[in-house]
């Protein structure tokens, strides 16, 4: 195997690129483009978020369903209004054989108008709410813009929920609770850092009333990146769709019921792969890790005896017995004909977070040698403490490994009241937390005018040159900073003269 040819700071989207295939995550689908096949590697780290998630929303009454995948035109053109920004996207199936269907039908794209019809079917009664149905199911948009694994695919996995309820307050505490859960897959299972906020009219789901959102930073180039979202839809669908109860309190009056829908996808896979990898290749954080300690045998040569090879295989044996009942995903390499070098390269590229070396002289010494992943940090462990002191060596490698991306984020979220220090801000890889008015033109123009003017910047290999497209808005931050009188500060934007209303995070996006 030869490992990543480029590295993170040359090349990014290339190093990604080798990352996820030579680490085995990916595979690409050449037969069609922008489709990606998911190998164990990826596959297992979905399955322990999904675990986790799945978990969790089922404490909070959430129940799991399975809607078709196609949907008809008929429904479609129920929530028309927002659908047609997306027309593009859809995927239409016309034929069957040789014949065409009388009626097309698309593939979803996400499953509103497949599911909504049912919602007014089975909800009649205020006895009927709160209904929560999840799915775990993948969908098709048929992206125009450049795909890559993960980020942003033709097809993905992903959740979606969908809930109604009888108030806007009913709904709108579940929008949040389900937030914390996208901040928790993030910030415990992936060891990421991410702001949590409210989209702006610009960049929230048009069908929806507003969209809860967590944020993410990618060190490489500086990028915001959207996370996952959490919408409340308000009465909007079920305005649409007819999902009404009739009024607990008003005979004969009906309310339409209040909406919520909440998706996470693959795409927080590719988003780890691009913040903890390094040019050796992936680094795992250990909770999502399906081997989270790999332990090779060393300094085992051809001339060793074979009696003393047979020993030193069952000590390795039993060591991995031992780290094993700890509850440690453990495993060993006895392959042979590759040396404990070349293994090395290939565990570091896979991403294992912490190795484990025994050879001879560990075994005199009794103690066991440890390297780990995330910073390199080498050193031993008495055997007598390996029970208590590997789980705590991942730990440490977990919280680590969060701290350092969080600290990144920390230093690259720069809160900014001189729009003289904005596209320089960007162009230093940052993301800015300015004052701002909210308006939906306004925002239109701060992309415009902070479009990077560094394009005399040095040639450099141009996919790391900071990327010059306008800075769009992320988030509208839940934890707002001090410092903003409402009808006293501006708007930062030199071109409009309106106050601001809130802090707002801005920056260049996926
Ligand atoms: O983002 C989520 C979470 C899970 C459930 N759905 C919501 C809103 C999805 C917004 N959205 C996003 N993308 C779409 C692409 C299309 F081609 C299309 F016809 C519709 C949509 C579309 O509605
Ligand atoms: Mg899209």
């Amino acid at each position: 195997i030869i490992g990543i040819t480029v590295t993170k700071a040359e090349n990014f989207p290339l190093w990604y690129q080798e990352v996820v295939l030579k680490a085995e995550m990916i595979e690409y689908y050449t037969e069609i483009s922008g489709f990606y096949i998911l190998r164990p590697a990826a596959m297992y780290i979905w399955n322990v978020i999904r675990k986790w998630f799945q978990e969790r929303i089922e404490d909070m009454g959430v129940e799991e369903t399975n809607f078709p995948m196609f949907l008809s035109n008929k429904s479609l053109e129920r929530e028309k209004a927002h659908v047609d920004g997306f027309a593009p996207e859809l995927a239409w199936v016309t034929k069957c054989g040789d014949r065409d269907l009388e009626v097309p039908v698309a593939v979803r794209p996400t499953s509103e108008a497949v599911m909504y019809p049912y919602y007014a079917k089975w909800i009649r009664s205020h006895r009927d709410l709160p209904l929560r149905l999840n799915q775990w199911n993948s969908v098709v948009r048929w992206e125009a813009k450049q795909t890559t694994p993960f980020l942003r695919a033709r097809e993905f996995m992903w959740q979606e929920g969908h809930t109604a309820h009888l108030t806007e307050e009913l709904a709108g505490k579940e929008v949040l609770e389900i937030l914390e859960l996208y901040a928790g897959v993030y910030e415990q299972l992936l060891a990421l850092p991410v702001v949590r906020g409210t989209k702006t009219e610009n960049e929230k789901f048009a069908g929806g009333y507003y969209t809860t959102t967590v944020e993410g930073y990618i060190p490489s180039n500086g990028r915001g990146i959207q996370g996952a979202t959490s919408h409340c839809l308000g009465q909007n669908f079920s305005k649409m769709f007819e999902i009404t109860v009739e009024d607990p309190n008003k005979q004969g009056d009906h309310i339409h019921v209040w909406q919520n829908s909440w998706g996470l996808s693959t795409r927080v896979i590719g988003v780890m792969v691009m913040i903890h990898g390094d040019d050796k290749g992936l680094v795992l954080p250990p909770r999502i890790a399906k081997i989270q300690a790999i332990l090779i045998p060393v300094g085992i040569v051809n001339k060793t005896a074979a009696e003393d090879k047979a020993k030193h295989a069952e000590k390795v044996e039993e060591l991995r017995k031992t780290i094993k009942k700890t509850g440690v995903r453990v495993d060993t390499d006895t392959r042979d004909g590759y040396t404990p070098a070349w293994k090395f390269n290939d565990w570091e590229l896979k991403g294992v977070p912490l190795r484990l070396e025994f050879g001879p002289k560990d075994a005199a010494k009794e103690v066991i040698s440890y390297a780990r992943r995330d910073t390199g940090e080498k050193g031993t462990i008495p055997l007598a403490e390996i029970s208590t002191k590997i789980p705590q060596l991942l730990g440490t490698i977990q919280k680590a490994m969060y701290d350092k991306a969080d600290k990144s984020f920390q230093e690259h979220r720069l809160k900014l009241t001189n729009w003289d220090e904005v596209v320089p801000a960007l162009d230093g890889k940052n993301v800015v937390i300015i004052p701002h008015c909210l308006g939906m033109d306004c925002e239109d123009k701060v992309k415009d005018l902070t479009v990077s003017k560094n394009l005399e910047q040095p040639e450099g290999p141009d996919n790391q040159r900071a990327p010059s497209m306008g800075m769009k808005s992320l988030c509208i931050p839940f934890d707002q900073p001090d410092g903003l009188v409402k009808g006293e500060t501006k708007c930062l934007n030199p071109e409009c003269s309106a106050m601001a209303e809130k802090w707002c995070m801005f920056g260049r996006s996926y």
